[in-house]
């Protein structure tokens, strides 16, 4: 099959590289469009016989056009359409680290007729050019995003199409039955009379498919915005030392003073594939200290909006009326009981709640229970199969929405069956099904939706 023609359109540039200061040693300046060779051709002088050949890197300066003063030494990389990461001409310039290059290089380009990029426009390019379908170009800016290698393989996934060719699959197959049945009301007298339990099997593996991949949404969602965990508890139970031992770190104060830790400390980690923020608190008491009531404050706030919060406790003081009174403030969360301090009494001396059916040991102050801590929060979340799940799928908020709309349409379809309804009932939903997958590709997608995912993205991408 020969590729179609790739309409260019006009030339967008962008910085693709971050854009701190004093950070990375090379930066690169992307353009795409009709006139990104020309643009590069007027900027870039390659000393001796280089070639301007696509997938060539070219050495040499790049001037000021008017002045031929040198703004950089660098590389260029140039991709002739439809070879490239747009499909159309791309050119990029490997310049010096830092952004004084690039930023004046950027210039440059603009001055010769390029325009600066939306976020996420290149990719954009990518998918209104057939290259990437609407599941890839979402599988980008989260593999940009991603905080744990986990959830980086599951963007990689979806960027090699595992989430695309399943649903393009199951779009084909809901046009062929649309076809069949569409026969059937346009021809009725002409045609062999429709198998209607041929009809049912696979609209019913259809079903199964799509309720399949919605059940990743869960998981999705954990492994891009990851969890809050909010650590809460009087002062002094260890709470700080609980933080250091999980991240490895000193990053918060410990001492032997109650009172310790006045604000909100984070940590960030990754369990189990999740990517996990860590609030270390102030310790929860009534006190005249007026700094640390508002510390108290924070840590109420952070075990609100948590979405687990640990509430630890001592082996070494039992539960007191204190840790009732902190626990009946929590128990409204997802909540993990942690007994801290089980070097100095058994974990049993801590006669919790009757609601509390399990509880984690641990010594913070030796790193132990640790891998223990991190399981109970496995489960405590349902995420204990994210890891040793077999597919590598997850579906975004967006796919799901889209999805849900796709499974219930279906499942008219088949009460519409059931009922022996006449054919045209079947025909609206199922009509209905096919949209809600082609919003999820692309394959049947509105400007605004476009708008709205691509918004998203950074800028360069
Ligand atoms: N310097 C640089 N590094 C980069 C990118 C880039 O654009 N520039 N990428 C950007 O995100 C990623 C690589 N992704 C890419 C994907 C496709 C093509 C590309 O040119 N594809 C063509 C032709 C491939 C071929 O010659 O066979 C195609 O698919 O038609 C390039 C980069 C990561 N690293
Ligand atoms: N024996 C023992 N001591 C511990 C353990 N964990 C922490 N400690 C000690 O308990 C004291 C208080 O620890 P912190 O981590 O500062 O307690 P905290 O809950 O953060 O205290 P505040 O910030 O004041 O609320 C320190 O002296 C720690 O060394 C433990 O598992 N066993
Ligand atoms: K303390
Ligand atoms: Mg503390």
């Amino acid at each position: 099959m020969s590729q179609p023609e790739i309409a260019q359109q006009e030339t967008i540039a962008a910085i693709a590289t971050p854009v701190v200061s004093q950070q990375g040693s090379v930066s690169i300046v992307r353009l795409s469009g009709a006139t990104a060779v020309a643009i590069a051709r007027a900027l870039f002088r390659a000393p001796g016989r280089q070639a301007w050949e696509s997938h060539r890197i070219l050495y040499g300066t790049i001037r000021h056009p008017d002045t031929q003063a040198i703004v950089d030494e660098a590389l260029l990389l140039l991709m002739r359409s439809p070879r490239s990461y747009t499909r159309e001409d791309v050119v990029e310039f490997h310049c010096h680290g830092g952004i004084v290059p690039v930023q004046q290089v950027l210039q440059l380009c603009v001055s010769r007729g390029a325009r600066l990029a939306q976020p996420g426009e290149f990719t954009l390019r990518a998918f209104l050019n057939g290259r990437i379908d609407l599941t890839q170009a979402e599988s980008v800016a989260e593999l940009v995003g991603a905080q744990s290698v986990r959830a980086s393989q599951v963007a990689l996934a979806g960027l090699q199409g595992k989430l695309a060719q399943p649903l393009r699959q199951l779009r084909a197959g809901c046009l062929d039955i649309l076809a069949e049945v569409e026969a059937r009301i346009d021809f009725e007298d002409d045609l062999p009379p429709l198998d209607v339990d041929a009809v049912r099997d696979r609209l019913t593996a259809a079903l199964h498919e799509v309720t399949d991949i919605l059940a990743t949404a869960e998981r999705g969602e954990l492994l891009r915005a990851g969890l809050a965990v909010a650590i809460v508890g009087r002062p002094n139970v260890g709470k700080s030392s609980l933080l250091n031992a999980w991240s490895r770190s000193d990053r918060a104060i410990v001492t032997e003073l109650p009172g310790t830790t006045r604000d909100v400390v984070e940590s960030q980690l990754v369990v189990g594939g999740i990517p996990v923020r860590v609030l270390d608190t102030a310790g929860i008491r009534d006190t005249g200290d007026r700094v640390e009531q508002l510390g108290v404050a924070r840590s109420r706030a952070a075990a609100a909006a948590a979405d687990l919060v640990i509430l630890l406790v001592s082996a070494a003081d039992g539960w007191t009326a204190e840790d009732a009174e902190i626990y009946g403030s929590v128990c409204d969360r997802p909540l993990l009981l942690v007994v801290n301090k089980v070097d100095l009494a058994p974990p049993e001396r801590v006669r919790v709640p009757a609601a509390i059916a399990q509880v984690v040991p641990t010594v913070a102050a030796r790193q132990e229970g640790i891998d223990a801590l991190e399981t109970a929060i496995l489960s405590a979340v349902q995420a204990d199969g994210i890891a040793i799940a077999n597919t590598d799928i997850a579906i975004n908020q967006r796919q799901a929405a889209v999805l849900t709309r796709a499974q219930v349409s279906l499942q008219h379809v088949s009460e519409a069956i059931a009922a022996r309804l006449p054919l045209d009932f079947w025909t609206i939903d199922l009509r209905t099904a096919i949209r809600a997958l082609g919003e999820v590709t692309g394959e049947d997608v509105t400007e605004s939706v476009l708008e709205r995912i691509f918004s998203r993205f950074c800028i360069g991408k």
